[in-house]
């Protein structure tokens, strides 16, 4: 097997006395989908700061590409190739789709400053931007404000932002809340089919919506109390009915997914 993209090991991170996570080894390979999955507290978020950079653990390390990650922070987890969905379309919701995507391209070359200059007389940006925004379906609303769009077409953007980064790993972090039911499944495989056409070569999933994981994952890793409980491939994951009631608290109904 391929070397791992992102691995822990022994990770463990306490917020004063309390302890959030304890003993956490895992890998990422490429190919991989990994779903992170555990009930609210279980330390899913604790995780993915320290995954991502943003944590320094308190006890032992986490390496993306080989390289000690603690604590890098998102703008040198960017440049290595990691890249997470910060929901910048809630926080800019006057910019444009196109100016949106373009923060994403541009934090990674440090023009994070210029960027509505550069976006007009740039060539290369603006064709990287339109090269994204196809990928996610997103040429209609291109040079539409952020706010105008629907709830679904700002999460696909918030999104396509961190994918202009041309990232090697992405993290997804519940990419489908507030989006109607109905069109979770429409959001996650644009998602799936654009980081496999984008090149990326794992992705992980932080998600409540156990039909999405089962359908979309292809390993769970189920945290509580803020230990892994179990770290399986998909079908295993969702076999094992002890872990599921433990982790996820139900079975999904089969016949649900597309
Ligand atoms: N900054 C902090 N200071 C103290 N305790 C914290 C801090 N951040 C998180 N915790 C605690 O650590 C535990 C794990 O929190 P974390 O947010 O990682 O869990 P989670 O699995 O993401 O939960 P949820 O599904 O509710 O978002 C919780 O008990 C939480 O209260």
């Amino acid at each position: 097997m391929s070397p791992p993209l992102l691995e822990t090991y022994r990770v463990g991170r306490r917020y004063g006395d309390f302890v959030a996570l304890r003993d956490v080894t895992l890998r990422v390979h490429p190919g991989e989908t990994v779903a992170i999955v555990g009930p609210n507290g279980a330390g899913k978020t604790t995780l993915v700061n320290v995954l991502t950079g943003l944590l320094r653990p308190s006890e032992g390390w986490v390496r993306f590409l080989g390289s000690d990650i603690a604590g890098a922070g998102p703008v040198r987890l960017a440049q290595l190739g990691m890249a997470r969905a910060f929901q910048l379309v809630q926080v800019f919701p006057e910019l444009t789709a196109a100016e949106t995507i373009a923060v994403g391209a541009l934090a990674q070359a440090g023009r994070g400053r210029r960027m509505l200059a550069s976006l007009g007389a740039d060539r290369a940006l603006r064709a990287r931007v339109e090269e994204v925004a196809a990928v996610f379906g997103l040429g209609p609303v291109l040079h539409r404000p952020a706010r105008e769009l629907s709830q679904g077409q700002k999460k696909l953007l918030d999104v396509a932002s961190a994918f202009a980064l041309r990232p090697t790993v992405i993290l997804l972090d519940e990419p489908t809340s507030g989006v109607a039911t109905a069109d979770k499944h429409g959001i996650m495989a644009t998602l799936t089919e654009a980081a496999r056409r984008a090149g990326v070569q794992a992705l992980l999933l932080v998600e409540h919506d156990i039909d999405l994981v089962e359908t979309y994952a292809t390993r769970v890793v189920g945290l509580r109390g803020g230990e892994v409980l179990a770290d399986l491939p998909v079908r295993a994951f969702f076999a094992d009915e002890e872990v599921t009631a433990a982790l996820v608290g139900r079975r999904p109904a089969r016949g649900a997914q597309g």
